[in-house]
């Protein structure tokens, strides 16, 4: 990858970037700080994508016309809410301003072999999502340690409506990977459904970006990268895309290889 190509990927991570602060401890001016990053003079990110008790107050700086879509997670990170506890959850964040729900599914009763509990949390949380607010589940890739269930859970997500389908809360030992995308995209071309794909978790170098791009083009096709149907969720990618973008990082290495987690 040349540094033009480099650049041009930078912009084009920024572009579908869901920029994150999931941390514990983040504080009303880390978000302050977030939102100035989310609409930078570099272009602004797809999203930001905060817990429910900063939406408000996001939403409150960036205003209702802002390009910058408000994400936050329920069910969060954990997957083991009650599904009336997770509908509630949904319920206020978009009371308070939130424009995309990040659901963790319930991933430890679906490996122990409760689909059905995956069924019903998505359809309650999809009953209270309508355009254009968006549902991504968040299908937890690492934990589910085998390919078999990584397929599977993307077909039940695909199937119980998902908007997007994304990889990892970022809280585990293994986020996202480029096998797990793999195994996601070819899910959802198979359905044939215009479903979107969030790797997360762990995506911190605009190489690392550029590896799952060409993946989602090899599966998906050349034009598939956009903010509708790709986004990343990261919460220190913004770093290196600003330094390449501001000539700050001297760019023209090629892009690393990564090997396989399964
Ligand atoms: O949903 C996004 C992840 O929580 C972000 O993870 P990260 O902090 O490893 O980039």
């Amino acid at each position: 990858m040349d540094s033009r190509e480099l650049r041009e990927c930078a912009a084009v991570a920024l572009s579908v970037l869901d920029l994150t602060n999931l941390k514990d401890d983040c504080t009303s001016a880390e978000i302050e700080d977030l939102c100035a990053r989310a609409t930078s003079p570099l272009g602004h990110t797809a999203a930001i994508c905060i817990w429910p008790r900063f939406i408000a107050q996001a939403r409150a700086i960036l205003g209702t016309e802002s390009p910058v879509r408000i994400a936050t997670v329920v069910n969060f990170p954990s997957g083991d809410l009650d599904v009336a506890t997770v509908v509630a959850e949904t319920r206020a964040a978009l009371a308070d301003g939130a424009d995309e729900i990040d659901l963790v599914i319930p991933y430890r009763a679906f490996m122990a072999g409760d689909e059905a509990a995956v069924e019903r949390m998505i359809a309650a949380v999809r009953a209270e999502i309508a355009a254009p607010a968006l549902l991504k589940t968040i299908l937890e890739t690492g934990e589910l340690k085998s390919a078999s269930l990584v397929s599977r859970a993307s077909q039940i997500a695909i199937a119980g409506g998902a908007d997007f389908i994304k990889t990892s809360t970022g809280k585990v030992s293994v986020n996202a990977t480029l096998e797990a995308a793999d195994l996601m995209l070819q899910e959802i071309r198979a359905s044939g459904r215009k479903v979107g794909f969030k790797p997360a978790g762990g995506i911190s170098t605009v190489k690392d970006a550029s590896l799952y791009f060409r993946h989602a083009s090899a599966i998906m096709g050349e034009d598939w990268v956009m903010p509708s149907t790709f986004r990343f969720g990261a919460s220190g990618l913004f770093n290196d895309i600003q330094a390449i973008m501001t000539g700050e990082k001297a760019t023209g290495q090629k892009a690393d290889s990564q090997t396989s987690s399964y």
